[in-house]
């Protein structure tokens, strides 16, 4: 069932209305699509246009899930300043309704996970650019929404906290949240992408599943890197 379905005909800001063009895809439960493509392909742009934050759209964006929400990771986390981790945790739960034993069951797991635990009563504003990033992702994990939508997820993150941010994801896709991020991490994405929608200057130059890119590329056993690169030297599709 397909929980995202986008098609963008243009999106883009007032002094570069066009900065993506003809933008479609779908995202199906239980799904993580991964948005690559080089600086300035157009990859962050479509994230906004599909999460409202730029004003220049024109096309259809439908949230298609059970509870027809979204939770969304933006590349440059940001906090309250007056608040502690543990109060936008709170914060976030109040929101979105977490019924109480509910969030301390979610939210006490997911800080001793990414070991944030010594520091749950400290401000995040003062917290190094991976401890920030973790607390996004603790914050979106603790909604359980139908689609994720994040932006460069693995910047920042130490080996051990992309392992299990991976794992997590693994399990949300189990649940049957659809999950579209954009990486730069080729080798992260080719382990774990179910579809792969690879942008250049602001259009779709290739999508498919990992197989149905090796085939475009005539590359049996190319890795997504070498099948990265085929494609934006030859422009296959
Ligand atoms: N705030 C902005 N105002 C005007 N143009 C912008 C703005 N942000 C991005 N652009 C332009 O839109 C195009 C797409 O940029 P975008 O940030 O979506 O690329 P990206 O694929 O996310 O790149 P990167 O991998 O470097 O993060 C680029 O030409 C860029 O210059």
């Amino acid at each position: 069932m397909k929980v995202l379905d986008i098609a963008i005909k243009e999106a883009g800001y007032a002094e570069n209305k066009g900065a993506i063009k003809d933008i479609d895809f779908s995202l199906n439960e239980g799904e993580l699509l991964g948005l690559i493509g080089p600086n300035g392909a157009g990859k962050s742009t479509t994230i906004k246009a599909i999460t409202g934050i730029i004003p220049g759209f024109s096309g259809e964006i439908e949230f298609l899930g059970k509870k027809k929400n979204y939770v969304y990771i933006p590349e440059q986390p940001s906090f309250y300043e007056k608040l502690t981790l543990w109060e936008h945790l709170e914060l976030a739960s109040a929101v979105h309704e977490i019924e109480r034993s509910i969030f301390l069951q979610r939210a006490e797991k997911l800080i001793n996970l990414f070991n944030l635990i010594k520091v749950k009563h400290h401000f995040p504003t003062s917290f190094s650019k991976g401890m920030q990033q973790k607390l996004m992702i603790i914050l979106g994990l603790l909604i359980e929404p139908d689609v994720y939508i994040i932006d460069e997820p693995f910047v920042g993150l130490d080996p051990s906290a992309t392992i299990d941010f991976i794992n997590l994801l693994e399990g949300e896709k189990k649940r049957g949240a659809g999950i579209l991020l954009s990486t730069h991490q080729l080798d992260i994405a080719e382990r774990i992408c179910d579809y792969i929608v690879l942008l250049s200057d602001g259009q779709i130059t290739a999508k498919g599943s990992m197989e149905d890119l090796q085939q475009t590329c005539k590359l049996r056993d190319g890795s997504l890197f070498d099948c990265f690169h085929f494609l934006l030297e030859n422009k296959v599709c």
